[in-house]
């Protein structure tokens, strides 16, 4: 079976129109590749935390995840944003099951190695394959909220590029970041461009050069980490491109797509 794995980003969640909810049915009945739906919800988290006047910080795009945290994030993901998302895919005529990655311990996790303490942040060691598989022959698609479970039962928060890089690699499926922005910007000139390819060097400078910052950090650590793990094809996109989700899913060029090796496009 072909599966994609298509990472929905909060910066965007909320902004996705019908269009692309459709766009992922099409892959599913006319493609006859199945997808597997992954979101964050990093802003609504931080609405929330305002809202309850919890002060929140991020270390390198990751939140610092005390337990007062760690349950509104689980409230937010879980609940709201995978429910909304749920909601959206019946709307298109799809079966969707939205799941946390702490149901049937669909992810497992240990805490993320970090200088700083970072509480309660996890990294994905083992994706449940056979789960999301056995819901997949039942004719749903999966809509994964990032939580995780360790062997100590301890709850983790984990970001949501790096759940969906996780289970694109257990399914050595490609991966499609989906996110507010046409792709990875650099300046030329003075003018913000945006990269219709990059690589692992290129993105290692970018990150030094503090070009690559914030939220996007994750992201593109998630997609090398992916490419080096069996992941076949990776890319950056935005959400509200009416055929931007198709054209990846069809090679064509879009967004900014991510290898680990320079390759040259003529
Ligand atoms: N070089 C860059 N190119 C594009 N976006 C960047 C760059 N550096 C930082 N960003 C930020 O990364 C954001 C996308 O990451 P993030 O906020 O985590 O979104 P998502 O909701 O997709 O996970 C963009 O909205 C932008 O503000
Ligand atoms: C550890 C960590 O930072 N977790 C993220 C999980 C949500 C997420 O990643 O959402 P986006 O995709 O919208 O950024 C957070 O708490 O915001």
């Amino acid at each position: 079976m072909k599966y994609v794995v298509i990472k929905c980003g909060g910066s965007i969640v909320a902004d996705l129109p019908d269009r692309f909810f459709q766009n992922i049915v099409t892959i599913y009945k006319e493609k006859n590749v199945t997808p597997i739906i992954v979101h964050g919800g990093g802003p609504m988290i931080s609405s929330q935390l305002k809202q309850l006047g919890v002060v929140t910080t991020f270390v390198d795009g990751l939140r610092v995840t005390t337990n007062e945290v760690l349950d509104v994030v689980e409230m937010v993901l879980s609940g709201s944003v995978n429910k909304q998302i749920v909601r959206k895919m019946v709307q298109q005529g799809a079966q969707a099951m939205g799941v946390s990655g702490v149901d049937g311990n669909l992810l497992q996790a240990i805490p993320v190695q970090h200088a700083n303490n970072i509480g309660y942040v996890g990294e994905v060691t083992t994706v449940n394959k056979k789960l999301l598989v056995n819901m997949i022959n039942e004719g749903y698609i999966p809509v994964v909220s990032p939580l995780a479970i360790g062997t100590d039962s301890q709850r983790y928060n984990i970001n949501a590029d790096s759940a969906a890089a996780a289970i694109a690699e257990s399914l050595e499926a490609p991966l499609c970041f989906i996110s507010d922005i046409p792709g990875i910007y650099i300046e030329e000139n003075g003018k913000k461009e945006t990269l219709h390819h990059t690589n692992e060097a290129q993105i290692d400078e970018l990150i030094q050069t503090k070009v690559i910052q914030g939220g996007m950090i994750p992201k593109v650590k998630a997609a090398l980490q992916a490419l080096a793990h069996h992941v076949p094809e990776v890319a950056i996109v935005n959400g509200t491109d009416p055929t931007s989700l198709l054209d990846f899913m069809d090679g064509k060029s879009v967004g900014t797509r991510i290898q680990l090796k320079e390759v040259s496009h003529v």
